[in-house]
Parts: structure tokens; sequence; C-alpha cells
């Protein structure tokens, strides 16, 4: 039985609000069970409670769900508690003898399950674990991963997500997210009313052309917007109900998975130009028209031609961002803030050089030079003059304008031409190098020694992912700059030791901003995503590096913090947005902090009464 068959009929909610006191409203926002436990609704055995409060109108309509009873509940992930169910839930909710006898608590539930994954050796032996878990108990699956985060994480997400859609096909056993392919034309709306959840917040949506740094994965990129919801969950605080991955199905370009005969996907090469276009515009439309302009749509492994297009299209009258174009920006931009506190000057005082010229590379530039255009009072263009790109085929520069695609024109300097990275960063001399080519190993020994030779500290930041796709390794540039380089990375890596000195290397993952800042729109109902507000989320980040950890080398605050982090995040995006006037829940919030903390959503089970 799906979640929205069992919501009651709103007349039924009605009725009940009418007869709730303030008290009973209390309680039901605290989780509680509020109506007579032998009540009983349409026939059934129903129990009727209070959901997380995650949005303006919670507060006001608290939804009233009843819960199935018996084999249904044990089957139902969003309801089930498994061993947890207490002596009176299985007398009421018809679960004796369909349980083994022991009662157990969450916590113990919890270190049952870290006990058994942490038997496994394979990451996608985990990753398959915590999927099965988050379809058998939905809370569960986050509790377990809100209090592991820094062990679940690369499990989850970058980098077992990576290899598990890879795989995807054979993992594959229920719909996690929409699959909206080129057969679903004009039929798209229809599609959306099929997923069982009306009101969605936030969907993540991909056409897989480019998964991470692994290039064309067709449908079975699927498992970046499940991941990627996991987190805005678990990391931001946004209700499961209320989130939405969905896969656009234009084809795939992978020969590999053409040929394979158990591909899930549209057997055929991707649609491009007009009947792509016209899918997504479909597709956006629908989305509009069926969850209403408050519903933030991330734009995710998109390829680049189609994802500086999409956001450009889209931006000005939608809710969207790119997460790689706009996240990774906003992520970088608060480390190099952070950083300012090791290195000492402005954002202004240094150089900056890229490897790699896509939607990272462009998105972080233009960022930072926003930054410094802000804090500085010089115009943006002057400010793009500290930043210079590395592509495939050298240093970007002017005489290479007229062939250059759009958003590497900006970035078009006067110098003569330079082939190799290398020779990049002799004739530059930056002081920070960041990757965001997507092609592992290409920080060489040659290149971070050079940028060690320029610099007393030098900031090296390897984003591509997964790990396989690092330019360099933590422990590469630890030593080959002698310890002295402060590093990040886009995937995890281990703390490592030189010389006898323990360094921690960052994770410049979006994964720090996207949560906090989806957080922060849904709760504040922006109608649009501005670029001051990735501004106000990189600063949120970089307001929480504490001396502790700057006294560690850190330039990011540890994952273990995430929720906290999130919340300040949403409150300053959400302040922004006010501020903006695109902001829609009003009145504002005094707190945004602690209304931000107050409404996330906590996977601790519920009593069903
Ligand atoms: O998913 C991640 O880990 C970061 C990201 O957006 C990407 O690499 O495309
Ligand atoms: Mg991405």
């Amino acid at each position: 039985m799906s979640r929205s068959q069992i919501l009651r009929p709103i007349k039924l909610l009605k009725r009940m609000q009418q007869k709730m006191d303030s008290s009973s409203l209390k309680r039901m926002k605290d989780g509680e069970s509020i109506i007579d436990p032998k009540s009983t609704v349409g026939g059934g055995v129903a129990d009727v409670y209070g959901e997380d409060r995650a949005t303006e109108d919670q507060l006001v309509t608290p939804w009233t769900v009843s819960v199935a009873s018996g084999y249904t509940l044990l089957r139902d992930p969003h309801h089930n508690k498994g061993l947890a169910f207490t002596e009176r839930e299985r007398d009421s909710h018809y679960l004796r003898g369909l349980l083994p006898t022991a009662v157990s608590t969450q916590e113990l539930q919890v270190k049952k399950l870290m006990q058994s994954i942490r038997s496994y050796d394979i990451p996608l032996q985990k990753y398959v674990a915590m999927m099965d878990l988050q379809e058998r108990n939905e809370r569960l699956f986050y509790k377990l991963l809100i209090d592991n985060v820094e062990e679940l994480l690369p499990i989850v997400y970058t980098p077992t997500v990576g290899e598990a859609c890879q795989k995807y096909g054979s993992i594959f056993k229920r719909p996690q997210g929409l699959y909206i392919s080129l057969k679903e034309k004009g039929k798209i709306l229809e599609v959306l009313k099929n997923w069982p959840e009306r009101s969605i917040q936030v969907i993540v949506a991909t056409d897989g052309e480019r998964i991470l740094g692994l290039g064309d994965l067709g449908c079975q990129g699927m498992g970046i917007p499940v991941g990627k919801l996991a987190l805005y969950t678990a990391l931001g605080g946004v209700r499961p109900s209320a989130c939405l991955p969905i896969t656009i199905d234009v084809g795939t370009n992978n020969q590999k998975l053409l040929d394979d005969e158990f591909y899930i996907g549209l057997r055929q090469k991707r649609a491009t130009g007009k009947e792509y276009y016209d899918l997504l515009e479909e597709f956006m439309s629908a989305v509009k028209q069926n969850y209403g302009e408050k519903v933030l749509v991330q734009f995710e492994d998109f390829a680049n031609h189609n994802a500086f297009e999409l956001l450009a299209k889209y931006r000005t009258t939608h809710l969207v961002f790119n997460d790689d174009i706009q996240g990774t920006a906003s992520v970088v931009l608060a480390g190099l803030v952070a950083s300012l506190k090791l290195l000492g000057g402005s954002l202004a005082d240094h150089t900056f050089l890229f490897f790699g010229a896509g939607e990272a590379g462009t998105g972080i530039a233009e960022l930072i030079a926003l930054e410094i255009s802000t804090k500085t009072n010089i115009p943006v263009e002057e400010a793009r003059k500290k930043i210079w790109l590395v592509d495939s085929k050298g240093l970007i520069v002017s005489s290479r304008k007229e062939s250059l695609q759009h958003f590497k024109k900006p970035w078009a300097h006067e110098h003569e031409p330079l082939s190799t990275l290398l020779d990049a960063v002799k004739a530059i001399k930056p002081s920070v190098l960041i990757g965001t080519s997507g092609v592992g190993q290409t920080f060489t020994k040659d290149v971070v020694e050079a940028m060690a030779a320029i610099n007393e500290r030098p900031l090296i930041m390897a984003l591509s992912n997964p790990t396989s796709q690092a330019e360099c390794t933590a422990e590469q540039a630890y030593t080959w700059t002698e310890g002295r380089a402060i590093y990040s990375s886009g995937s995890p890596f281990d703390p490592c030791e030189y010389n006898g000195k323990s360094f921690i290397p960052g994770q410049a993952n979006n994964a720090y901003i996207f949560p906090g800042l989806g957080f922060g729109l849904v709760i504040s109902g922006a109608i649009r995503v501005h670029d001051e507000m990735l501004l106000a989320a990189s600063e949120a980040l970089a307001s929480q590096v504490m001396q502790e950890h700057y006294d560690k080398g850190m330039i990011y605050p540890p994952l273990a913090n995430i929720r906290k982090i999130s919340a300040h995040i949403a409150a300053n995006v959400a302040a922004k947005a006010y501020e903006l006037g695109l902001a829609t829940r009003l009145p504002r919030p005094t707190d945004l902090v602690k209304y931000a903390e107050s409404c996330m959503y906590t996977p601790n089970y519920r009593s069903y009464r």
C-alpha cells in the first residue's frame, strides 16, 4: 500500500483539527500520537499521528496518517520498525506472531546493523545492504546514516555510488525514483502522478550523461539522484517523502551499455537538439504544474553542453540550480575563504589556476570572481584576471577565443599559448591549483613540486570524482610538497602521515552545500536561486571552521557536524532569500538558525497507538 493511499481524506483531518487543543498540537509536533487509541477509521485499525514538521504547511496543518496493520505494516518501509515494535504496538497492530519475541530499541538495531555492514569487505556490498535497509525500514536507514555519517557517506554517496551506477542494472530491484524517457513524451504529467507521494519539495534530476568523472552511464545514473536525495534528508533535514529522484532517459552514447543485453535503459543513441530540449521543457512545465513553483529542481551530472544551457534557460522561471556548477562552486569558495586564515591576505591577493574548464571549473572560477568583486568593489571582469584555466588544449588564452565554447570565453586572457599544465604552473605562478578535469592523476609529481617551489603553502584541490579520478591523492600532495600543502579532494581520503606528522585532508564536495542550500530554499519558500545565495551558503560553511580545525590544517569542518552546519547554511540562504524578496514564507522567522533546526526531519521512531 502506498503512503498516499493511506492518507485519510481531508475531511477527517479537518474534523480532527477542530477537536485539537493547543497541547495536542504541541504533542503532535513532537511526534506523538494524539488520537484516542481505541478510535478506528474506515472500519480498519488506524493510528493517527503528526508527521515531522518540515514545511510551513505542516506547522499549520499537521499531516494525519493512518498506518496499515499486520503484515502490510511490516512491508511498509515508511512505517516499519522491525523488532522495535513495542508489546502494545504488536497487540494493537495485529503483529503478534509475525515477529520473533524479542523487542529491540532503535539504538540496538543501529548497533546490530553497523556490525553487519562492517562485516562486508567490499564497499558495494555495504551499498547494497544500505539500499536494502532503505527499502525495508526508512527511519532506521536515516538513523544509521546520521549517527555514522563519516563512515557511511562514502558508501551511500561518493565514491561507492559511482561503482553502483556502473553496475546499476544488476543492483536494480525496486523503483527508487521516476524514469522519464523519450517514450513518455507527451505524458510526463501523468508519469509524475504515478509517484506515490504528492507533496514534493526537492527533485534531483539527471540525464546520466556525465556521472561523476565516469562519463555517460545512461539510465544507470539513477544512483546519483537517489544518493543526493538521501543526503538531502540525512544531512539537510528534508523529509524523505518530500524528495523525488528522477532520471531523464534520452538514450546513451555508451556503446558498452547499448551492447549489454541486460541494460535497463532506452537502447538508442542520445537524443539531442530540439528533441532533447522539447522533452526537458515538457518535464520542467509538468513539474511546476504538478508541484507548484516552490519545488526545487537540482540538475545533476548533465554534460557541459546541456548543463549551462538548462541552467540559463530555467533559472529565471523556475526554482533550479545546477549542483555541479553552483554547488561545487559554493563549497570550494567556502574552503578558499577559510584557507585565508592559514595563508593570509584576501582572495584578491591570490592567483588561481584551474585544470579543467567545464561545469565545475568555470562555475567555481565565476563565483570566486563574484566574491572578489563583491568584497573589493572592483568590476567582475577585472576580478576574473586573477583566474586562469587550462583545458585539454592547454592554457585558455585570448588568441583561442574564436574556437572556444561560450562558457570558456570570459577566461581567455592575454598570454602566449601554453600547451601543458606544468608550463602553465611555471608561467602563471598560481597560489591555488584546482583540478576539475574529471581525469585522474593529472597533478603529476612535477606539477605539485612546481607549486611547492612557488608557494610556502600551496593550496591544492583535486576535485574530480570518484577517488580514481582525483587529480592526485592526499598522500601524493603531502609527500611531494614535504608536508606543506593544504589539500582537499572531491572524494574522501583517509588522514595520512608525513615525517611523523598527521594530516587531515578536506573533502571539498558539494555534499557540504546542497543539503543546507536546498533546505534554506524550502523553509523560506523561495521561488528562485540567486548567486548571492551561493555566496551566503559559502560564508556560512566557512564560518563553521573553528580554530581547533585550523590547528589541524583543515579548511572544512568535520562532516560529523554536518546537520548543525546545514542548519547554518539553510539559515543564511533563507536570510538572503528574504533580503532579495524571493521568499514566500511569511512572516520571516526571527531566529532562522533555530527555525531551520526545528524544521529538520529526525529519524527517531514515533510511537503508534
Ligand atoms: O557527486 C559528487 O560526489 C560530487 C559531484 O556532484 C560530482 O562529482 O559530479
Ligand atoms: Mg554531480
